[in-house]
């Protein structure tokens, strides 16, 4: 059976990054996304205003919506601390494998528990089902029409507290108008935008962060 994209991004990781090492895993991805196949991981760039806004905020428990291969769980995961927990939820069974797969190489299996569904079914099972209190942390990274209705669901499960950091991928491209309207004139949220470009691309992006205030 032909290779997939995602398969092909797993094995050029499986032989030319460093078992147990976050770090190459993340490198070698972006190597080979940049010069071979593009994927939409969110990329070096935008990884690096992930990075600097996971390292102010320190969370506990985080969410991120949309695996994938697992790019972004590696990075996330490699910057927290031991204690530390990251749940992040995948639609396509087959990414879910890649990218199980791929946070077992790195190995930073221990802080990341890939749950396989949809957000719209899984959000509403976090507290009894995967016994989380509150989101310190959530990486909105899904389907763009989602964001606004799981934002939603978030606050309807009394899943944020005061403090809770939503980054969202792609505000502008592909775009969350909806999700960005509503965050930006509700006044329980404090948002900043983080021009940058679409992973891979010259094209311009955003990340968006919107902090609950309670
Ligand atoms: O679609 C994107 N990401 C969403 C995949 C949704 C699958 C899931 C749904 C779902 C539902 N519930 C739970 C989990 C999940 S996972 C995406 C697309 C581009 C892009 C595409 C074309 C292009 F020319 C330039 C950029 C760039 C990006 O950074 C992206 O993130
Ligand atoms: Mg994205």
């Amino acid at each position: 059976m032909a290779q997939s994209k995602e398969e092909r991004i797993l094995n050029f990781v499986l032989q030319n990054a460093v078992r147990g090492d976050p770090q190459s895993v993340v490198d070698t991805i972006d190597k080979y996304c940049s010069q071979k196949e593009w994927a939409m991981n969110v990329g070096a760039e935008k990884g690096l205003i992930l990075d600097k806004i996971l390292e102010e905020t320190k969370p506990s428990v985080l969410l991120e919506l949309g695996t994938y291969c697992g790019y972004s769980a590696v990075r996330i995961a490699r910057l927290l601390k031991p204690s530390a927990r990251l749940l992040t939820i995948e639609f396509n069974p087959d990414f879910a494998a890649i990218a199980r797969q791929m946070i077992e190489f790195a190995g930073v299996q221990d802080k990341v528990k890939i749950v396989e569904g949809s957000s719209e079914t899984i959000i509403p099972q976090l507290k009894k089902k995967h016994e989380v209190d509150t989101l310190d942390f959530v990486f909105l990274d899904h389907w763009k029409d989602r964001y606004l209705p799981d934002t939603i669901l978030l606050l309807d499960h009394g899943l944020l507290r005061k403090g809770s950091v939503i980054l969202a991928d792609n505000v502008i491209f592909p775009g969350a108008p909806e999700f960005i309207k509503y965050i930006r004139n509700n006044n329980r949220f404090e948002c900043t935008n983080y021009p940058s470009y679409v992973e891979y691309m010259k094209v311009k992006d955003a990340m968006e962060k919107a902090v609950f205030v309670g």
